[in-house]
């Protein structure tokens, strides 16, 4: 061109150019780009079609698009078959390289066509495409990166209050599925299989496992065919453990309709590699996770668990108040406090006799019912306990000589008061005694007894302070 004057055809090549150029400067997604980059080739070599290769980290190619769409691969079944770089040289297609981030990203070739335009134009033409795509992936990942980096953060946040798999799957799959672009996502852990969206069927997922399980891998990840065409498998580890597998599913094949050859498809691939990183990134998220919330699990289950031993060691079985050991460490360590309190050690009257009149299981339901009166008359900070046979212990925390009679007062009151199931009348006798300085516990206990037995001298149904 230099230094001659362009004819008018050539001004006319010019001027598609630049409208190509510009609309490949404006493409917004790299399909849409590979479309434009190949409808032009298509136009400038009069027809012939288009192939688009991606070049693999092992350094095989893979067809990722053709032009047109509907046919090529039927007319030219060549262009499906090229699967490296030296069946691409044999071929005989005319060839261009795209260039990405690190050396060459892939080649766009066609026939050898019998016209063609001038050659530096469509270089310049793959140039700018070949820099468009650079910034579209820069951009496209740079988003899907940030968009996994704050669900990687939502999910550690939220270890505790996410209650199992499929909790996790409900709350984070949707995001996940679009950071990936993926239609599904499965979560294979200790023999059972999670899964969110649209995934193959249980059962071609479990055959899948099995394959990946016998397989022994070393691979980091691994791109599934056959019935899981599409699917991308992350180990689920922590510290070297496996714990399953984490699958991630695309189902639309980046050539739609083209490939009912299962050569071909097997040869596709759905992921590009640092779309494959960053699935072993959440893979070794959620591993944590899963771990974490099994912890969290079980750690809540030990607590329930001791909870109730220490209920059931703790627990008198019939009148559910504390029992006679509990009681006993109760008053051991106020003994040891500067905690005033004052003790209640009371007595049905007459129990024996109500045992001989009514039965056994008449008195046990007496005593569970005075249990129960006694619980409502006290307040929450005091401690109710069965010390044996038909006598409690009452433990009262921060009350004078005053309040506490007048507490022993009314619990006599309300047991007189209450309608038992039985004719006769049932009443209580109380010993009250207030803790003293250097009181050992025996002491207190003993005068809570004394005033009990006083109690019974003096007539019953009565409180004596000792
Ligand atoms: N139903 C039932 N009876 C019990 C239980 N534990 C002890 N007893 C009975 O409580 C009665 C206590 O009788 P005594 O010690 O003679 O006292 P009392 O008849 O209440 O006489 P006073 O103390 O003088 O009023 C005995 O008959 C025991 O068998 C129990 O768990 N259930």
């Amino acid at each position: 061109m230099s230094g001659t004057l362009p004819s008018s055809s050539s001004i006319q090549h010019l001027d598609n150019l630049c409208h190509e150029l510009a609309l490949l400067c404006s493409s917004a997604t790299p399909l849409e780009l590979f479309e434009l980059l190949a409808k032009t080739l298509h136009a400038l070599t009069q027809g012939q079609p288009v192939a688009l290769y991606r070049r693999l980290s092992t350094g095989n190619l893979r067809l990722a698009y053709c032009y047109p769409v509907d046919g090529t691969l039927t007319t030219h079944h060549t262009l499906a078959a090229i699967r490296c770089y030296d069946d691409l040289v044999a071929s005989e297609l005319q060839l261009y390289e795209l260039n990405g981030e690190q050396g060459v990203w892939g080649y766009i070739g066609h026939p050898p066509a019998a016209y063609i335009g001038p050659t530096q134009w469509i270089q310049l033409l793959i140039d700018i495409a070949s820099q468009r795509l650079r910034l579209l992936k820069a951009e496209r990942m740079a988003t899907r990166q940030s968009g996994l980096k704050s669900r990687r953060k939502l999910l550690s946040r939220d270890i505790k209050r996410l209650t199992s798999i499929d909790d996790i799957l409900q709350h984070h799959g949707a995001s996940w599925c679009e950071i990936f672009q993926a239609e599904g996502i499965a979560l294979a852990y200790q023999g059972d299989l999670h899964c969110y969206g649209e995934c193959p069927s249980k059962h071609q997922l479990f055959h899948q496992l099995q394959q990946l399980n016998q397989q022994n891998v070393q691979e980091e990840i691994i791109e599934l065919n056959g019935s899981c065409q599409g699917g991308l498998a992350a180990p689920l580890s922590v510290a070297n453990a496996s714990l399953g597998w984490l699958l991630m599913f695309r189902q639309q094949p980046l050539l739609p309709a083209l490939v009912a050859d299962s050569t071909l498809q097997a040869s596709l691939s759905y992921w590009m590699p640092l779309e494959a990183s960053m699935i072993i990134e959440l893979a070794d998220d959620l591993a944590v996770a899963i771990t974490a919330q099994e912890v969290v699990h079980l750690n809540r289950q030990l607590t329930k668990t001791n909870q109730r031993l220490e209920g059931l060691a703790h627990t008198d079985p019939l009148t559910k108040c504390w029992n006679r050991y509990y009681t006993e460490l109760v008053i051991e360590d106020l003994s040891h406090s500067s905690v005033s309190f004052a003790v209640l050690m009371f007595d049905i009257d007459d129990f024996k006799n109500i045992n001989d009149t009514y039965g056994h299981a008449v008195g046990d339901d007496i005593l569970r019912d005075i249990a129960h009166l006694a619980q409502k008359t006290l307040k929450g900070g005091d401690h109710l306990g069965r010390w044996g046979g038909e006598e409690f212990v009452v433990i009262t925390k921060g009350l004078d000589e005053d309040v506490s009679l007048k507490l022993a007062n009314q619990l006599c009151h309300h047991v007189e008061k209450h309608i038992f199931s039985i004719a006769d009348p049932v009443t209580i006798s109380i010993g009250l005694t207030l803790a003293k300085p250097n009181d050992q516990p025996r002491q207190l206990l003993e005068r809570a007894e004394q005033g009990m037995y006083l109690a019974k001298m003096a007539g019953k149904n009565q409180v004596v302070i000792c």
